[in-house]
Parts: C-alpha cells; sequence; structure tokens
C-alpha cells in the first residue's frame, strides 16, 4: 500500500434542487451520469472517481431521506441511513439563493450521527452578492457542527477544486479502491454489457436463446476522452462459438461494430471495444460462474 494514499466513498445530500447533481458533475468534469432504468443491484451507484496522484474519492448517489409518513416510509429511511452509514464524507448541500429550512434542518439532524464526516457545501454562490453570502454561511454556522463549510458554484467553477481538497482531506488512509482512469463501476458495466448482448444476439436469437452472457473486464477511460472497453462474450459450447465468429469471424466484427455505436451513443464519446469469445462449458449450471458473470 502506498504510504499516504487516501481513498475513501463520499456523497452529496440535501433538499431537493439544492444543486447536488450539478455539482456531482462539475467534480466529476465527464459526462458519465448514466442512469439506468434498471433497479440496482449495489447499494452505491458509483457516479465518478476523482483520481489524484494521492487520493481517489468516490462519489456516490444516496436515495434522498424523506419525513417518514408510514411505515414504508421509516423502511425507505433506514436503508438510507445504512447506504449514508457506508461513506467516509458527507457534503451537505445549502443553496446559498435559500434561507435555511426546516428541511435543511430535519437532514442536518439525521446525518449528524453518522460515523462520516460532514462538510456543509454553500451552492450556487454565483446567484448571490457577497453580503448575501456571508449572511448565508453565518446561517450555516449556527446549523450544525461541521468540519468544514465550503462555498461553492458548479456553473462558474469557482472553489470546485477546494472543495474536493477539503473532501479528499477527511478521507481515511487506504490502498487504491479503482484502477487509473476508471470513471464509474458496476452499473455501467452492466449496462454495457446488455448491449453488447443485444448485438451478439441479432439475427442468432433462435438458435443461442440463453446460452449467451457478456462480463466487461475493464473500462478505461483515457485523457482524449476515448473509452477504452475490454468484454469476454461467453457460451457454453464451441459450436455456439461458431455461430457467434460468423465466417472468418466477420459477424463478431460486425457485433462488436453495432455494440460500439450503442455504447457510443451511451457514454456520448468515442469507443474502442475489445471483444473475444470463450466458451465456459454449462455456465448456466454453475454457481461459480454465474456469479462471475453477474447472475
Ligand atoms: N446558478 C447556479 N445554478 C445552479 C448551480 N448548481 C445547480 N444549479 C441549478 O439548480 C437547479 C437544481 O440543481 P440540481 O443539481 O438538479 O439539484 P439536485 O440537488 O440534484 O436536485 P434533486 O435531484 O431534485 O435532488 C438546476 O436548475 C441547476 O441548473 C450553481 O452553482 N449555480
Amino acid at each position: 500500500m502506498q504510504h499516504n494514499y487516501h481513498a475513501g466513498f463520499a456523497c452529496f445530500v440535501g433538499r431537493p434542487n439544492a444543486g447536488k447533481s450539478t455539482l456531482t458533475n462539475a467534480i466529476v468534469g465527464q459526462k458519465i451520469a448514466i442512469t439506468s432504468s434498471k433497479p440496482q443491484t449495489t447499494r452505491h451507484t458509483v457516479r465518478g472517481v476523482v483520481h489524484r496522484p494521492d487520493s481517489q474519492l468516490v462519489l456516490v448517489d444516496t436515495p434522498g431521506l424523506h419525513r417518514p409518513r408510514t411505515l414504508l416510509g421509516e423502511r425507505l429511511n433506514d436503508l438510507v441511513r445504512a447506504t449514508w452509514s457506508e461513506v467516509d464524507v458527507i457534503g451537505l448541500c445549502l443553496p446559498a439563493d435559500e434561507e435555511i429550512g426546516r428541511g435543511d434542518r430535519f437532514i442536518t439532524g439525521e446525518i449528524a450521527a453518522l460515523k462520516a464526516t460532514v462538510v456543509a457545501v454553500v451552492t450556487k454562490t454565483d446567484l448571490v452578492d457577497r453580503g448575501k453570502l456571508a449572511q448565508r454561511l453565518m446561517a450555516v454556522q449556527e446549523l450544525g457542527e461541521f468540519a468544514d463549510i465550503v462555498p461553492v458554484s458548479a456553473v462558474s467553477g469557482e472553489q470546485i477544486q477546494t472543495l474536493v481538497d477539503v473532501m479528499v482531506k477527511h478521507l481515511p488512509q487506504s490502498p487504491q479502491l479503482y484502477p487509473d482512469g476508471m470513471l464509474t463501476d458496476e452499473p455501467e458495466h452492466v449496462l454495457m454489457a446488455e448491449l453488447i448482448r443485444e448485438a451478439a444476439l441479432e439475427g442468432v436469437r433462435d438458435e443461442l436463446p440463453h446460452s449467451i452472457a457478456v462480463l466487461v473486464e475493464e473500462v478505461f477511460v483515457e485523457d482524449s476522452g476515448l473509452t477504452r472497453i475490454f468484454a469476454d462474450i461467453y457460451v457454453e459450447r464451441p459450436s455456439q462459438k461458431a455461430i457467434i465468429l460468423g465466417h472468418q469471424a466477420g459477424r463478431l466484427k460486425d457485433v462488436g461494430t453495432r455494440a460500439r455505436h450503442a455504447i457510443e451513443d451511451l457514454v456520448g464519446g468515442r469507443v474502442y471495444l475489445d471483444l473475444h469469445v470463450r466458451v465456459a462449458k454449462d455456465w448456466q449450471r454453475d454457481p461459480k460462474q454465474l456469479r462471475r458473470l453477474g447472475f
């Protein structure tokens, strides 16, 4: 483990419209906010990873907290608290152009009990003048105990790097959590795998009904913006491999082109797709293989 390397999870919370999503995008600085219509299997959706030489800040999405009115509401809130309790740093977003309200006080109270370090983030500072901002900062100071209070504007970019510095400062010492250059994890991988699987099945659906699975091994976003994806298409038998490959692997080439276009639409940039077809004998009956393939 690299000495003095810090890494951990952080999320932004706050009432609706507080500027959480805009702030996340400003920090990560790339189009990575891919929303899957499928229910998430992981508790966190990683929205982005900020890589620095000595640290890694992993920004996750967490569901919003609501005033519980029903038992279901309480259960949901328990889930939210469980999720929140897994992050190291929470950025509480409070818009500079609005008074602190009951919703803000409620959320502040809820997160105060967690182990996470809470940083108050006064958002949308470009919408107020200095006098108003000073007033708001004082009101925030009275709202609760915060490790830091950072005013930012996601629109002008002001103080965004300072906020990252502050959040990183509160991360625990830890080995690197994600490979260099990786910006998102599972949900995006799952979506990419699904697009590749769709392309691979096109035209041969009747021949290969359920015997094909796709595993995205690695995704790297290069500085140039090119996304490199390494994925394996798994089939059960060599005869099925031959179908996927086609004559002189010509069919696989088409599959790759179709999948690449679909993924380029998804990530909003250029994609290099490296596809391999592998035979994993009877993977559907092997729990270990199934788990590996995400089932
Ligand atoms: N002027 C200005 N507007 C901002 C800033 N950040 C966010 N906004 C605007 O505020 C509105 C809400 O921003 P979001 O990022 O969607 O807020 P959110 O907290 O994710 O909202 P919910 O998804 O409803 O919880 C949007 O119209 C943004 O364009 C900022 O720094 N400056």
